[in-house]
């Protein structure tokens, strides 16, 4: 035994650590793709992490198309960048504007249309618009989930699949999704979100192997609790606004932090990426290593968090 750990295990050990270790400093060096010049279209660019993301490509000197519901909400984000536009060394662009409603089926082919009109192709789509909900199921109308499955998912997939022949035309593209945590373990009270974030997940990565053939690389980002106005948007089992600001929101990410790490997962193509700390990090490990002791939490905290209802 001594033997074995003395002169057989250490070598191989060491030479596991290294080979890791080069691994490790390959990917980081490893060439980026160029973001200056490329055309990247942006969904829910109007607020939130959409907004940052639109700061820090624009900076970059990506050429941009950015979606939206609210036309004038938009327009002030145009009128934002330009304006920072001076304090730049770099190349930038007056960036585009498709409007368009994610959950109206109709109009996302038309809006897919208009966006490659703007410069003839895509390079990077960014699908970052969605909506969260919150409630208990037993009081949630059906509709609700379907609502929040249609922007969510239904609508991020038809606007994917709009756009992929000519990326797949052109060997050349990039999908990215914005997913969540919640799209990896599913929390209580979220039903709605949760299922449309791991719907989300599931797509994604059926499309990263079915595509790759065609270097179209797919990037799934999935953040913890960022700082946006997610929160008081979201939906509430009766279909009425939120309107909160939750806790767990107003403590979360700077968004323009993960702003630069969907920049970063851009340029080094990365395929699965969690932005989040070392609690929901060890909670996506537990789902999947010790699932029973993962559903015991998830259960006590749905009683605790039902409790102030109840009472
Ligand atoms: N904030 C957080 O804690 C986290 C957020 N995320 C994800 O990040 C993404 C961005 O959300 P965030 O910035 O936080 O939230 P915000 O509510 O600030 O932004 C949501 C964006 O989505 C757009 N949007 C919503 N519904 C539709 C629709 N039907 N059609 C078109 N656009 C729509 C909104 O545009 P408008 O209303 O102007 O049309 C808005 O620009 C979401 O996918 C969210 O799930 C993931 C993990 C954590
Ligand atoms: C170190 C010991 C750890 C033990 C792990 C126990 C499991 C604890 C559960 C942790 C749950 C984390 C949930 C994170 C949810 C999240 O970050 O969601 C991001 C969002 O999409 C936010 O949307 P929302 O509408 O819910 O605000």
């Amino acid at each position: 035994m001594e033997r074995f750990m003395g002169g057989g295990m250490l070598p191989l050990v060491l030479t596991s650590v290294g080979v890791l270790l080069l691994y490790r400093i390959l990917v980081h060096f490893r060439k980026g793709a160029h973001v200056q010049g490329a055309v990247v279209v942006i969904t829910g660019a109007s607020s939130g992490l959409g907004k940052e993301c639109a700061r820090v490509f624009h900076a970059a000197g990506a050429r941009l198309v950015l979606c939206g519901r609210d036309a004038s909400r938009l327009q002030q984000v145009v009128q934002e960048l330009t304006a920072s536009s001076t304090d730049t060394q770099q190349q930038t662009y007056t960036p585009s504007t498709v409007i368009f409603d994610l959950a109206d089926a109709d109009t996302v082919d038309r809006a897919a249309e208009e966006i490659l009109k703007c410069y003839g192709q895509v390079d990077v789509l960014i699908n970052n618009a969605g909506i969260s909900y919150r409630g208990n199921i037993l009081e949630t109308h059906i509709s609700v989930q379907r609502d929040v499955m249609e922007t969510n998912y239904f609508g991020t997939v038809a606007l994917t699949q709009a756009l992929l022949p000519s990326m797949v035309r052109r060997r050349s593209g990039h999908i990215v999704v914005i997913s969540s945590v919640q799209g990896k373990i599913a929390i209580p009270y979220r039903s709605a979100y949760a299922a449309s974030k791991h719907a989300t997940q599931a797509y994604f990565d059926c499309l990263r192997a079915e595509i790759e053939r065609y270097q179209i690389p797919v990037t799934v980002i999935s953040p913890g609790y960022i700082r946006t106005n997610l929160s008081v948007n979201a939906v509430t089992g009766d279909g009425s606004k939120y309107g909160v600001v939750d806790k767990t929101t107003a403590s979360g990410r700077d968004p323009r932090d993960v702003a630069q790490l969907v920049l970063k997962a851009v340029r080094q193509r990365s395929k699965d990426v969690i932005v989040a700390g070392l609690v929901p990090n060890v909670a996506v490990y537990l789902r999947t290593l010790w699932p029973a002791l993962f559903f015991k939490i998830m259960s006590s905290r749905a009683r605790k968090e039902q409790k102030p209802k109840d009472e």
